[in-house]
This record gives structure tokens, sequence and C-alpha cells, in this order.
């Protein structure tokens, strides 16, 4: 096991560098991110116009932050699915079909949790 080496704000900042990296990739190369990318923007844009309390946003950033972690554990999952089984392999199906499925879960609380914020709003603005 490699031993740690001293603290350093450089090699922290090179941590830090590596993490924005692979949020930059994600953000070029998966559709669903930018699916993603664009309900977040919907959810802050809808937040701010119906200038929801602040317990709502706590509820709004936990569903959009969940969305946002399993996209990422999903597509890192993909990739290191590519490069141990190039081939196909029926396990392999099963595994990447799992880990979507972990996203969808993920999507699909957070639409409800967005409905339940902003349904009471959408229905007294009418
Ligand atoms: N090596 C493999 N072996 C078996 N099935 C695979 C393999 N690679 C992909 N698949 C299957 O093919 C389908 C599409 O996989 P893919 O990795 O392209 O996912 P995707 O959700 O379309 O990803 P993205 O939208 O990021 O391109 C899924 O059902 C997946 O399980």
């Amino acid at each position: 096991m490699k031993k740690p080496g001293a603290f350093s704000p450089q090699a922290r900042l090179k941590s830090f560098s590596y993490a924005f990296a692979g949020l930059g990739f994600m953000l070029r190369s998966q559709h669903n991110a930018w699916l993603h990318a664009g309900a977040t923007i919907g959810v802050v844009a809808a937040g701010l116009a119906y200038k929801v309390r602040p317990e709502e946003w706590r509820w709004l950033f936990a569903a959009v932050t969940i969305v946002w972690v399993a996209e990422a554990v999903n597509t890192a999952f993909e990739h290191v699915c590519n490069v141990v089984s190039p081939q196909h392999h029926p396990e392999v199906e099963k595994a990447k079909d799992v880990a979507a499925g972990a996203v969808l879960i993920a999507a699909l609380g957070a639409a409800a949790i967005g409905a339940s914020v902003f349904a009471p709003y959408a229905i007294a603005s009418f």
C-alpha cells in the first residue's frame, strides 16, 4: 500500500483539477449529462421565479446533486466496463443496465421532489 506523503496544498489542488477534468469530460461526452444540465437550469430558474423558501431550496439542491452524482458514477462505471470487456458480455450488459437504472431512480426521485415543491406554487399562480 502507498504510504501517505506530506499534505501539500499543491497536491490537493492537483487532485481537485483531476475531479474538474472528469466533470468536464462527462459534460462533453454524455448526452444524458446535457439533459441533467437543462433540468438543473430549469429547476434553478423555476425556484427563482416562484421565490421558493430556503427549506425548499435545500430539497431542490439535494435532488439535483443526487442526479449528478449518479450520472458521474454511471459514466465512470461505463468506462471501466468498456476496458474490462470491450466485447459484448451478458454480465457487463446487466451491470451497465443496473448502473443506468440507478440514474433513472435518482432522476425519478428528483422529479418527484421537484413536483412536490413546485406544484403548490403552480396551482396558486392559476
Ligand atoms: N461490453 C458490453 N457487453 C454487453 N452489453 C453491453 C456492452 N456495452 C454496452 N452494452 C449494452 O448496450 C446498451 C447500451 O450501452 P451503452 O454503454 O452505449 O449505454 P448508453 O446508456 O447508451 O450510454 P451513453 O448514453 O452514455 O452512450 C446497454 O444495454 C448496455 O448494457
